[in-house]
């Protein structure tokens, strides 16, 4: 059966809390893609089964259902229900090497499953095949703290990485609100709420090593390279970053890190408007001031918010800011974005000092997606992520707003404004296939809208099944073209995560 659907899940990510709903609905929306691709026969799973086995030992091979269903879904709305028939674990490079010599032989999909915490349906199986678990790779191979790098297995997580690096006085800043792994990051092209000041994984990402469709090992630096810049040829470590799994399995990249700084101080300022707070942000950036983060929840978000974590923050659009640096220079940059907020009508501001007190404030804005589904028992959302240059960026929310306000569908408006990143949470009912209806309608309309003001459909979540076609819109026919030529050089036979970014094939 070939159809998209979406379901309701157990929130594995949240212990102890309670579950959002588990009833399975299956709603048939869409073909899946153009392509006369089949999944495996049984028989060429049975032999693959057996090689692999043979290879890297019983435990590393499984074909259970509950783990073949778990790793075909990742936390966003699930598109379609196709199952991988394997799942293994590789321990090295040599076994990820040896599972796509075997897998490439066969014609067998491979799908790189890092943590499963993306949300576009990347690590789906939309063609079956054998979904390949990085997370047994899980060691720091190599740590320079003065050259401020460090070089990391797929099976580490940023957080893991920033528990080992906190010894040290060293974090590294990139932070999507999950504990993601480093390279499904890398894979994923991920950010979050510290890449106006730190940059995203692109400007991160010094060097990775790939497994190929067909089982070479290639370094887009070159082996052990790890300088931080380079004038060496082309970029290939760039292609990578953000490559969703499809044209090879990162099973090392090396990053740059940074030293902890000496202070850090958030502040929560509540606005009249989003125009006021969008303004508060450009005019902190034009200012130079070395903003750490500064993100945006708007009214529907606060509400949530402060119902959800006993909060008593004001009902309006507002900032969450934070300064980086030493005291005194950490004193000054609040100083100046306070006055720049004063002018633009911003009020309630509150500070906080303690990392308690911070932390706290910050795990609010991470769990906002979670906060929404809770806030609606029963509720999935389409999660959008448009982002554009940021001086188009009130325009685009007012109008989105007013949009989601009239579809009377739920929706809080969020984002990483320093970088002109926003996201809404369309919430629908799972039993209401109109309310899916109209959430996609307003995701389109509001994708739409982004494409016209010289934006981007993602940007920092990628592409996966979700944002399929609008990335033709986005790229344009020789955009695509390009693309599909370099993976076709990577992976001539299609096998690296059919199904995703592209509509169809070759
Ligand atoms: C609550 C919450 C909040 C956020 C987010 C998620 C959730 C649940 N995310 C999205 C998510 O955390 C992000 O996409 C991660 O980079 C996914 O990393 P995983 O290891 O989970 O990859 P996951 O296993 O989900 O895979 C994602 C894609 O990468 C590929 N892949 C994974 N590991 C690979 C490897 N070793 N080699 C090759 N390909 C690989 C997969 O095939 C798939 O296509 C996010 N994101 C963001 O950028 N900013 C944000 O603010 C947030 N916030
Ligand atoms: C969409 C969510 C999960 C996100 O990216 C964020 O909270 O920034
Ligand atoms: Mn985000």
């Amino acid at each position: 059966m070939h159809c998209w659907f979406f379901t309701s899940q157990v929130f594995k990510s949240l212990p102890g809390k309670a579950l959002v709903g588990n009833s399975r609905n299956f709603h048939c929306i869409k073909p899946l893609l153009q392509s006369t691709r089949h999944r495996p026969l049984v028989e060429t799973i049975t032999t693959l089964r057996q090689n692999l086995i043979k290879s890297l030992g019983r435990d590393s091979v499984s074909d259970t259902e509950a783990i073949r269903k778990q790793h075909s879904r990742d936390e966003g709305v699930e598109r379609h229900n196709h199952l991988a028939d394997l799942v293994v674990w590789p321990k090295s490079t040599e076994e990820c090497s040896i599972i796509a010599s075997l897998c490439s032989e066969k014609k067998v999909p491979m799908i790189p499953f890092g943590t499963g915490t993306g949300l576009e349906s990347g690590v789906c199986a939309a063609y079956g095949g054998v979904s390949v678990d990085m997370s047994k790779m899980d060691q720091i191979v190599n740590f320079n703290p003065e050259d401020f790098d460090v070089t990391v297995q797929p099976g580490v997580t940023r957080k893991g990485l920033n528990h080992f690096l906190k010894d040290h006085g060293l974090w590294f800043p990139v932070d999507p609100g999950a504990d993601a792994s480093l390279c499904g990051m890398t894979a994923t092209s991920a950010s979050g709420t510290n890449a106006v000041r730190y940059g995203t994984m692109r400007e991160n990402v010094l060097n990775v090593e790939v497994v190929l469709a067909d089982g070479r090992v290639l370094h887009t630096a070159g082996e052990n390279r790890r300088s931080k810049k380079s004038s060496a040829g082309f970029n290939l470590t760039n292609l990578f970053v953000g490559s969703e799994g499809s044209l090879g399995f990162i099973t090392k990249a090396t990053l740059k890190i940074y030293g902890i700084p000496e202070m850090m101080l958030s502040a929560v300022c509540a606005f009249t408007t989003i125009k006021a707070a969008v303004d508060t942000c450009v005019q902190i950036l034009q200012s130079n001031i070395p903003i750490a983060r500064i993100e945006l929840m708007d009214d529907v978000a606060m509400d949530m918010c402060n119902n959800h974590n006993k909060l008593d923050y004001k009902v309006a659009p507002t900032l969450f800011l934070e300064f980086h640096g030493s005291e005194d220079s950490v004193k000054s940059q609040a100083k100046f974005a306070g006055e720049i907020a004063d002018y633009n009508g911003g009020s309630e501001f509150r500070w906080a000092y303690e990392s308690e007190e911070r932390n706290r404030l910050w795990k609010a804005r991470h769990d906002i997606y979670w906060t929404t589904l809770q806030s609606n028992p029963g509720c999935r959302a389409i999660i959008t992520d448009v982002c554009v240059p940021i001086t188009r960026l009130p325009d685009l929310i007012t109008q989105t707003k007013a949009d989601i306000q009239e579809s009377g569908i739920i929706g809080p408006c969020l984002g990483h404004v320093g970088d002109g990143n926003f996201h809404t949470f369309l919430v629908f009912n799972p039993n209401k296939p109109e309310e899916f209806k109209k959430a996609e309608t307003l995701a389109a309309r509001m994708t739409k809208r982004a494409l016209d003001l010289n934006g981007t459909c993602t940007g920092e979540h990628g592409i996966g099944i979700g944002k399929m076609n609008y990335l033709e819109k986005e790229m344009g026919p020789v955009g695509i073209e390009m693309m599909k030529s370099i993976k076709k050089t990577l992976d001539p036979h299609w096998l690296m995560n059919p199904g995703k970014i592209f509509l169809s094939e070759y």
